[in-house]
Parts: C-alpha cells; sequence; structure tokens
C-alpha cells in the first residue's frame, strides 16, 4: 500500500505529472472500486480528464455484491460512461477492455483514416487512488509483471508503452491522485476497504462504522459469519457478541475490542462476510 501523504504540495504535482502523461494518450482507463465507486474516485478528475474519452473500470468485483455493482454500471452508462466491471486479480472482465477502447477511439481513428494515414495503436493511461488496483491491472494486461508499486510520483523513470494485442497500448507507468477527504463517511468507507491506512482513522471507529452498515444491508450474512442468533440494535452489544463467539477475551472476561475490531475489519477485506458493497448509487 502507498506511503503517500496527500499535502497540497503532493497534490499539485500529482495534477501536473497526470497532465503530462495525459498529452501522450487517446483514452483514460479510470479505475475504481466496485465496493465504493464514487468515494474511490478522486475528487478532482472530471474536471482534470474532460478532454479525454473515458472508460470507468470497477474494480475488485469480485468482494463487492454484483447486484449492486449491476447498479453502478448502469449509474455511469446513464452518465455517458463505457463502464466495465473486473477482477484484475483474475483477468475476469479484463478481455473486453481493448475492444471497448477501441470503440472510445473511434473519432481518432476516423480522422486518421480521413488524413490517409494507418490506423495505429490506441494510447490508454490507467488513473486512480491509491491501492484501487492500478498496478495489478497494468501487470494482468501486460500479462507479466511490470508495474512495481514502487511507482510513485516524485520517482521520475523511463515510461514505456505496453502493447496489449495489436491495437491497444498502455503506458506502463499509472497517474495516480489523491482521494476524496473532505467527507468523514468517505474516509470511512475507504478505509474499510484498506485504500486509507489503518494507522490514519482509528479502526474501532472504522469497525463500528462497518459493523453498522452491515448490520443495516446485509444482516444475514453477517449473522451466518459470526454466528449470531439475532442482530442487536446497540453496536457495542453486537461487538461483544462477536468477541464472545470467537473468543476474544481479555483477563477478566472482558471483551477486547482490539482485537474484534481487527477481526470484522479483516474478514470483511478478505470477502469472508460475503461480497458486500458499500456503497449504493442514488
Ligand atoms: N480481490 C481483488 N484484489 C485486487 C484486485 N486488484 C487489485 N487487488 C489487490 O489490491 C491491492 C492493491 O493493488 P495494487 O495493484 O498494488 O494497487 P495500486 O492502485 O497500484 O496501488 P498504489 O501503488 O498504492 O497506487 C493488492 O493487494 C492487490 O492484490 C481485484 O480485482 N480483486
Amino acid at each position: 500500500m502507498t506511503t503517500i501523504q496527500w499535502f497540497p504540495g503532493h497534490m499539485a504535482k500529482a495534477r501536473r505529472e497526470v497532465t503530462e502523461k495525459l498529452k501522450q494518450i487517446d483514452v483514460v482507463f479510470e479505475l475504481v472500486d466496485a465496493r465504493v465507486p464514487l468515494s474511490s474516485r478522486n475528487p478532482m478528475i472530471d474536471v482534470l480528464v474532460s478532454h479525454k474519452p473515458r472508460l470507468i473500470l470497477l474494480n475488485k468485483a469480485d468482494l463487492a455484491d454484483p447486484y449492486i455493482t449491476e447498479q453502478w454500471s448502469r449509474y455511469f452508462q446513464g452518465k455517458g460512461f463505457k463502464v466495465i466491471s473486473i477482477d484484475s486479480q483474475t483477468g475476469k472482465g479484463t478481455e473486453k477492455i481493448p475492444t471497448v477502447a477501441k470503440e472510445l477511439a473511434v473519432d481518432l481513428l476516423e480522422k486518421l483514416k480521413a488524413k490517409g494515414m494507418k490506423p495505429r495503436a490506441i494510447r490508454a493511461l490507467i488513473l486512480g487512488i491509491p491501492n484501487v488496483g492500478k498496478s495489478t491491472l497494468i501487470n494482468r494486461l501486460a500479462k507479466k509483471k511490470i508495474a512495481k508499486t514502487g511507482d510513485r510520483p516524485g520517482i521520475t523513470k523511463q515510461q514505456q508503452w505496453i502493447k496489449v494485442g495489436s491495437e491497444l497500448e498502455l503506458l506502463d507507468t499509472p497517474g495516480i491522485l489523491w482521494p476524496k477527504f473532505e467527507d468523514q463517511i468517505v474516509g470511512l468507507r475507504l478505509a474499510a476497504t484498506g485504500a486509507i491506512k489503518d494507522e490514519i482513522l482509528d479502526f474501532q471507529d472504522v469497525a463500528v462504522f462497518l459493523l453498522k452498515y452491515l448490520k443495516e444491508q446485509y444482516p444475514k450474512p453477517l449473522m451466518e459469519r459470526f454466528k449470531l442468533t439475532e442482530i442487536n440494535e446497540d453496536v457495542i452489544e453486537l461487538f461483544d457478541a462477536i468477541g464472545r463467539n470467537r473468543g476474544l477475551l481479555m483477563s477478566g472476561g472482558y471483551i477486547d475490542y482490539d482485537k474484534a475490531a481487527e477481526l470484522i475489519l479483516r474478514e470483511f477485506r478478505s470477502c469472508k462476510i460475503g461480497k458486500i458493497s458499500l456503497e449504493k448509487p442514488e
């Protein structure tokens, strides 16, 4: 996971670097987390890449609620975007990317043709906030390990194009942009997915937020995973029940809330509670 601290200077620099990269490319692949598609978008993305055709990739779809991911696809399509839901780890869905990229660049290809030029490969850039899966997707499309997790704003390296089939080329370094910070709920959603480091937000707060959400939206999977006989309205009671059932006790028989919070977050992130989305379209 990234170590970037997004101070204003770093944001300005990331923005400059992305603007520089955009000059070389035809289409943008905006990568978001399918569990939190709006919270995991950069707040300035629409302004920054307004002049480029864009494909929205709902990544980590293997972890998200398929029914809600479908709703998100329709939501973004309704806003005029092309959308594909993908799992970059296994590659599921990624095979559709070259064809959709070509559809997006149709105007460009027409222009080249009109000028009597040969059609060339479409050039794409992957753009997203930290930890959303940019490197995993680049490696998947390249069919080998290319992107290092050390590729950070500020570390200059020779950029190269990766061939993805015969009609698509991908910049081997992604564009990294900062997440939204202004909204507490956005921060909690990002923290729950692991996009924000656990030291930044109190992880007990994050676990409480998650548990409140799960008890409202996913009571059945929650009960099954933690062998609960009922969903208690009081979150502390829920913590207690989970802690007791898993034997997370301190001396004196008190529940170890730190351990219980850690467990809830870990099991959510590793999909053990189920395929869960933390955000729904309005
Ligand atoms: N389950 C699942 N995990 C994924 C997927 N894509 C990426 N990951 C995991 O998410 C974590 C972050 O992936 P990276 O590819 O390092 O993300 P990044 O956007 O390059 O991150 P930064 O380098 O911090 O900007 C890793 O643990 C990946 O294995 C996916 O589609 N499904």
